[in-house]
């Protein structure tokens, strides 16, 4: 199993004291599934996804990536997971201002030892960045600097993809082709793909369906 949470809990501290996010998580993903997050604003769905990747720590339970559990790996052993198997494509798109497009592109893919240009070109391609590989992100728009995120993560065939609104600031057209690539990676590497969305059309494109509420999933 790619992904495993068994029982997980999670409690932000606030002035208020503590508040729980996550009350009892348990679901799995296996390779090659898909898998939407739904839920309404502030019900944890970025916190789960980040407890996900070994981002956010987590206070019960267990979470295992590719078989590990992450509460007993060392920073280093968690650091090396992250970098290998895991790829994320989050809200903010955490683009190196000073790398030009390419590098950006193919930055993960390096750091993992999976530097394949030429799934880089086609995923870069794909995602209609040609035209912008030797552009440096502040060039380019919110929308295109959000597929070059995308293309960073797919570029480094994650075995374990975490999107988070990956498509939210793209137009229906572009966001629907970006979506296809991301199914397309998952189809041919046996990705699994765990993603954030509040659109019901996109939840309707994954394997799967979760929604959380009140901490809990249904
Ligand atoms: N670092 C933090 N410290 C304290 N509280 C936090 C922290 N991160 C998140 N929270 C709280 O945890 C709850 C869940 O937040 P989270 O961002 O996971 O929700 P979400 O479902 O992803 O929301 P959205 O759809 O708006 O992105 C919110 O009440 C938020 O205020």
């Amino acid at each position: 199993m790619l992904l495993e949470f068994d029982k997980v809990e999670k409690s932000f501290p606030t002035s208020d004291g503590s508040v729980p996010v996550l009350r009892g998580i348990s679901f799995d993903l296996a390779a090659g599934q898909t898998l939407a997050l739904t839920g309404e604003s502030g019900s944890g769905k970025s916190t789960l996804l980040h407890v996900a990747a070994g981002l956010e720590g987590f206070d019960g339970g267990t979470v295992k990536v590719a078989g590990q559990p992450l509460g007993q790996l060392d920073d280093a052993a968690r650091a090396a997971l992250r970098r290998n198997d895991i790829a994320l494509v989050f809200q903010q798109f955490n683009l190196i201002p000073s790398l030009t497009v390419a590098a950006n592109i193919a930055f993960q893919a390096r750091l993992a030892g999976r530097d394949d240009a030429d799934h880089i070109a086609t995923v870069s391609a794909a995602l209609g960045l040609s035209d912008y590989l030797t552009k440096y992100p502040e060039t380019l728009s919110g929308g295109q600097q959000q597929r070059v995120a995308i293309a960073r993560a797919l570029a480094a065939k994650p075995k374990l993809l975490l999107a988070d609104e990956p498509t939210g600031n793209l137009d229906e057209g572009t966001a629907e082709e970006v979506l296809e690539q991301m199914l397309d990676l998952v189809a041919q590497t046996g990705a699994g793909l765990m993603l954030v969305t509040h659109s019901p059309a996109i939840a309707g494109r994954m394997q799967r369906r979760l929604h959380l509420k009140n901490g809990q999933l249904a």
